[in-house]
């Protein structure tokens, strides 16, 4: 009874940062109805647990990968002027990841979604995340089985997790009925902001890596001789941009909860499918024609 008791103690210390936007309103540190009043914006009601910043985890993890893979290749350059170029590299590309992050962290508590203790530990969480995952080379070269049972193994361990915490009277979703109880405009109450569709977002995300690394597109393209070349990669990194930018006009219907995580799933799926195989594929058939020209 007292290891169920100690246990659920630990797992809400851990799993239950509160909300500005909410704690404000329920704290009674502020007496005599004196409590500061909190502006809220559209983008203010996440319905989530406040630690760590998720916006603030996905951004450092995103930028520390790119800030990386970068400086890896301006490392390779050996000479004298490139060894002052790869420091000024080094420099600048440290300076942006940090303005950036500096920038979505005072965003996420100026409107009153974070402390700044929870933006603080979502930006080491997502650099220590984007640390693990760069030195497992594995996920690159995983099978598509491997994916899918990572998959079930994640769905089934958070499903069972959730359960297993009701049991002991811990409600994962206690933030759920808060953010409704306390936002100030029912209509900023998105169901992609709660926690299991951030879950479906990123079990669909990587379902489509694995089918689109073990796809015979990706094969054909990244893996034969066009993928070394430079200018297929930059053509392939102009196509994804200009793609997720229409991805993201995509709005799925929200008004029956289980068509739009299975829809959610299928939009995080098509993402990595389209910017893994999709689009190298439709680069390297463009490509072939100047090539056939050229021999
Ligand atoms: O914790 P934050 O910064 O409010 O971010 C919450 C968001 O974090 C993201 O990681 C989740 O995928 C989203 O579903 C969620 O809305």
């Amino acid at each position: 009874m007292r290891g169920s008791v100690s246990g659920a103690a630990a797992a809400r210390r851990i799993l239950f940062g509160h909300r500005p936007y909410w704690w404000v309103q329920e704290t009674m540190i502020y007496p005599n109805q004196s409590s500061p009043c909190l502006e809220q914006f559209p983008i203010t009601c996440e319905t989530g647990p406040g630690s760590p910043s998720g916006h603030a985890m996905g951004s450092s993890c995103v930028w520390y990968v790119m800030v990386t893979a970068a400086l890896s290749y301006t490392m390779r350059w050996k000479d004298e002027s490139a060894i002052t170029l790869h420091r000024l590299t080094w420099s600048f590309l440290w300076s942006v990841f940090w303005i950036i992050q500096i920038s979505v962290c005072v965003s996420r508590v100026f409107i009153a979604t974070h402390f700044p203790h929870q933006v603080i530990l979502g930006v080491i969480g997502g650099m220590l995340v984007a640390e693990a995952f760069e030195h497992t080379p594995a996920i690159q070269t995983a099978n598509l089985g491997t994916y899918i049972k990572t998959n079930l193994f994640l769905f089934i361990f958070a499903l069972g997790f959730y359960l297993l915490l009701k049991l002991i009277d811990v409600d994962l979703l206690w933030s759920v009925p808060k953010a409704k109880k306390w936002c100030a405009n029912p209509d900023w109450i998105n169901i992609d902001t709660t926690p299991f569709a951030g879950l479906v977002r990123n079990l669909g995300a990587l379902f489509g890596l694995g089918l689109g690394i073990n796809s015979e597109m990706f094969i054909m393209s990244c893996k034969g001789t066009n993928g070394y070349k430079m200018s297929f990669r930059l053509l392939c990194i102009a196509a994804s941009l200009v793609t997720l930018q229409l991805f993201d006009f995509i709005k799925l219907p929200t008004h029956t909860e289980y068509l739009f995580y299975v829809l959610s799933f299928c939009k995080s799926a098509a993402i990595p499918l389209t910017v893994v195989a999709l689009i190298p594929y439709c680069m390297h058939l463009l490509m072939r024609p100047t090539e056939k020209k050229l021999n």
